[in-house]
């Protein structure tokens, strides 16, 4: 395996030419378009990594999972979902126009900004720094790892150019459904600023693949949680190429602009992979198709 995905690697990161980075936070253009790392866990315990695997990244939308399964503990699945929906989109992961059009103000997913704004306003806690060290302490939790923190440049960075997220938070504060707008977007630009790497990913991957425990043994989130967040990833992991990518890699993952994919295999292991050069949709060009061809290799469909 070890050989096989230094070889992936070196193959698929040529394809980073083809993308993008996310320069609408300049920080994140500063990356290098040609990065690529993947680490995998396995549920025997065993890890491997190939490419840039020690470089770290921040979570971006890979917080999505994190804040909803937060606040899903916190209020149940009534009161979440009576708030954001269930369904995919095919629309872009900024998209607006459909929170008017449909049940005004209530995002149809999780997983889009929309959605994840209004989860970020449902996580409890006194104070932003409270509600940030809750989804921080998750994160560690699953990852193993009490040392990840945030990235303040990239933070910052986001802080003062997401003015659609500001929009976004206004339009949902004008249907009551989010409660503050400033303590929102704080918390969301910092939650997406958590830096990993690929083997806090392919970690975090692995407790969702163990249903919700980490790998020393740790039941961190419930097991039901941890299904229904999988079953997320799948349908609105990847924004509106999940479709496609639940065809050709068929394995539950979240993807960031930041160029980071989460991916959980049930019952067998966790992946993180990171490279920064996006696809149009916003997803890594290069981690996408390197999922793909480890899917195929090793039989990792899950359908
Ligand atoms: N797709 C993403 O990773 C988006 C996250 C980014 N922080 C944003 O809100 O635009």
């Amino acid at each position: 395996m070890q050989t096989m995905l230094e070889e992936m690697v070196e193959k698929y990161r040529e394809v980073g030419h083809q993308g993008k980075l996310a320069d609408y936070i300049p920080e994140l253009a500063k990356q290098d378009p040609l990065s690529l790392g993947i680490a995998i866990r396995t549920v025997d315990g065993e890890e491997y990594s190939a490419g840039d695997c020690p470089l770290t990244f921040t979570l971006q939308s890979i917080s999505k999972v994190i804040t909803l399964i937060l606040a899903l503990m916190d209020h149940g699945e009534d009161v979440v979902f009576s708030r954001v929906g269930m369904e995919p989109t095919g629309d872009p992961f900024n998209a607006i126009y459909k929170l008017e059009m449909y049940s005004p103000g209530k995002p149809l997913n999780p997983m889009i900004n929309a959605g994840a704004l209004v989860v970020s306003s449902l996580i409890g806690g006194n104070t932003v720094d409270q509600r940030l060290q809750r989804v921080l302490a998750l994160v560690r939790d699953m990852a193993d790892n009490p040392k990840i923190e945030i990235n303040t440049a990239v933070y910052h960075s986001e802080r003062a150019t997401g003015h659609r997220n500001r929009a976004m938070a206004h339009f949902l504060k004008e249907f009551g459904m989010i409660d503050d707008v400033e303590s929102t977007l704080e918390l969301y630009f910092q939650q997406c600023s958590i830096a990993v790497n690929c083997r806090d990913l392919a970690r975090m991957g692995l407790c969702l693949a163990q249903y919700g425990v980490n790998q020393s043994g740790k039941q961190v989130i419930p097991q039901e949680l941890a299904r229904l967040v999988k079953t997320f990833m799948v349908t609105c992991g990847m924004y509106n190429a999940s479709g496609e990518f639940a065809i050709y890699a068929g394995i539950p993952a979240k993807s960031g602009v930041s160029g980071g994919i989460l991916a959980s295999v049930p019952d067998k292991m966790g992946i993180g992979v990171f490279g920064p050069a996006l696809d149009e949709k916003g997803n890594s060009i290069a981690g996408s198709a390197l999922l793909k061809g480890l899917s195929r290799s090793y039989n990792l469909s899950i359908f």
